[in-house]
Parts: structure tokens; C-alpha cells; sequence
């Protein structure tokens, strides 16, 4: 199975906190995103068992896997809002259970499962989330994402009563307000009609290349993944089970495209 790290270089220490003792290293070749044994239990259920993986700076890496395959756990354990049972999940070199404020500032995250309060209107989030974010220029970020993400028309009504569709476009620029180092986005296309999903693709890819920005994404639309990512992770019950290029693991699998690769793994792992 290749991994990863066959892509990174030996780590070469560069950088530090300011402190004597510093919480969190970042060497230049680190990952942007280390995984290590990764484990969560609910109860006597085990959401990631044992999951390890990296995500190379200026990459964008796919996290995929059927339903309750454990993607959103570990997203979570990525984001520092879930402490997991076992293991570590380090954001540029951070341990996000233990150190996440050092880091918080250069990442953001979109999540379905995390709604933008929802009486504030599009425009006071936007606000609010740049002010927590310690924005420069704020109002200027503002009007950058709004004409990026077209929001215009629904920039001061309440997020809540948003369509699905509408809240998502909302969630992603609101990702991005911080012009973060490292994304988190949990199917951040999953509720959009085909060619906004396509528009919000284009502008990922876009920022990405614009910031070298480094990505990890859930998605459940293999195509695309083969458009966005450079490299994908499949797990199946808490697992990794199987990793690569979308074209390597089609290669590997004996499969036309990623989307026989993923039904394939779903039936057999
Ligand atoms: N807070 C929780 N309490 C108990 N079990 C949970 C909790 N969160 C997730 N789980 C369980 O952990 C497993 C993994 O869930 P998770 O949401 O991470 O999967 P997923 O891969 O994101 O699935 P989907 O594609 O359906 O969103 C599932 O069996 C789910 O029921």
C-alpha cells in the first residue's frame, strides 16, 4: 500500500513558538496534517480505529468512505472539536487536543454538522468570524468573498433561514475568511445543484493555488475528487484502507475510475 510520506522529504527543524520550551514545532518538509494512530471510541463503537495518514503542505487530499466509515470523526479530531480516545492528530506540528489555539489562526474549517449561528444575518457572520479570527482589513476580506461567492442577494438576511444550498456557499466563504494556511471541508459541495458545486469547486481550486493553501476534504462524489485532489485516503469502519492517487488506485484496484474503486473497497473491506 503506498503511503503519503513516500512524497516528504526528511523533516529539517526551521521554526519554533516563541517560548523556551515551544508546545508546537514546525519543520519546513513536516506535513501540513499528520495523523497518527488515530483512535475514537463511543461507547463500545469504535468511529476511527486507529487511522494514520499525513497531508503534505500545498497539497489537496481526499478523505472518502461509505456512510459512518469515520471521516467526520476524524475531521473533527483534525479541527481540535473532538479529543480523541487514542493517538494524535498535529495541524503544522501542533497536537490539536493539547495545543489547537497556537494554530487555530492559520486554519479554518466548513462542516454541515457545524451551523453558523443562525439569527445573525450573512454579513454580521462574516463579521463576527473574521473579528475571532484577528482579520486585517476585515471590510475589505468582506467584500473580496462576497463578490467571490456571490453573495450579494442574501447578505442581510438571517443565515438560518437560508436554502441549503445558499448556507453551504455561506460556510465556505466563511472558511476562507481568514485566508487559512490549511482547510478542513467536510462535503463542502454536498447540498449544491451541479453547477454551483461546480463554481465552489473552481473557487477552491483557485484559493488553493493562489495561497498554496493545503486541503483535506470528505467528499461522496468521486468526480470531484479526481478534479480536486492530488491524493486520496478510503476508510471503511474506522480504518484506512487504501491510499494513493485517484489514477494509481484505479491502476491498483484494476478499476476504470475512482468511483468502481470506491464500491469495490466498500464491498470488500
Ligand atoms: N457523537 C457520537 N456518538 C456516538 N457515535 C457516533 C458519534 N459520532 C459518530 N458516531 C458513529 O461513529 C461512526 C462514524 O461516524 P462519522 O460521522 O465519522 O462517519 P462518516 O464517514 O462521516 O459518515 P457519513 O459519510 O455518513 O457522513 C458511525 O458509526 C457513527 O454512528
Amino acid at each position: 500500500m503506498s503511503s503519503i510520506a513516500q512524497f516528504i522529504p526528511g523533516k529539517r527543524p526551521t521554526a519554533t513558538s516563541s517560548s523556551a520550551a515551544p508546545a508546537c514545532i514546525e519543520t519546513d518538509d513536516a506535513p501540513a496534517i499528520a495523523v497518527e494512530n488515530l483512535c475514537k471510541k463511543y461507547r463500545s463503537h469504535w468511529a476511527v480505529d486507529d487511522a494514520s495518514f499525513v497531508v503534505p503542505k500545498g497539497w489537496t487530499v481526499g478523505l472518502l468512505g461509505g456512510n459512518g466509515a469515520g471521516k467526520t470523526t476524524t475531521i473533527s479530531m483534525i479541527m481540535g472539536l473532538v479529543v480523541p480516545s487514542f493517538g494524535c492528530a498535529k495541524v503544522l506540528g501542533c497536537d490539536m487536543a493539547k495545543e489547537r489555539h497556537e494554530v487555530l489562526s492559520r486554519m479554518n474549517f466548513e462542516s454541515p454538522y457545524v451551523a453558523l449561528p443562525g439569527r445573525l444575518t450573512v454579513r454580521q457572520n462574516l463579521m463576527v468570524f473574521g473579528r475571532l479570527y484577528g482579520v486585517q482589513n476585515l471590510r475589505a476580506r468582506i467584500e473580496e468573498l462576497i463578490e467571490d461567492f456571490e453573495l450579494g442577494d442574501v447578505l442581510d438576511r438571517a443565515t438560518g433561514r437560508l436554502s441549503a444550498g445558499q448556507k453551504t456557499r455561506v460556510a465556505v466563504a466563511k472558511a476562507l475568511i481568514n485566508d487559512p494556511d490549511v482547510l478542513l471541508l467536510d462535503e463542502p459541495t454536498a447540498s449544491l445543484d451541479p453547477d454551483r458545486a461546480e463554481w465552489v469547486r473552481s473557487r477552491l481550486r483557485a484559493y488553493q493555488q493562489r495561497r498554496d493553501a493545503t486541503i483535506l476534504l470528505s467528499s461522496h462524489n468521486m468526480t470531484e475528487v479526481e478534479q480536486l485532489c492530488d491524493f486520496v485516503v478510503i476508510m471503511s469502519r474506522g480504518r484506512v484502507v487504501a491510499m494513493g492517487r485517484p489514477r494509481e488506485l484505479a491502476e491498483r484496484f484494476k478499476c476504470r475510475d475512482l468511483d468502481e474503486v470506491f464500491i469495490y473497497l466498500a464491498r470488500v473491506a
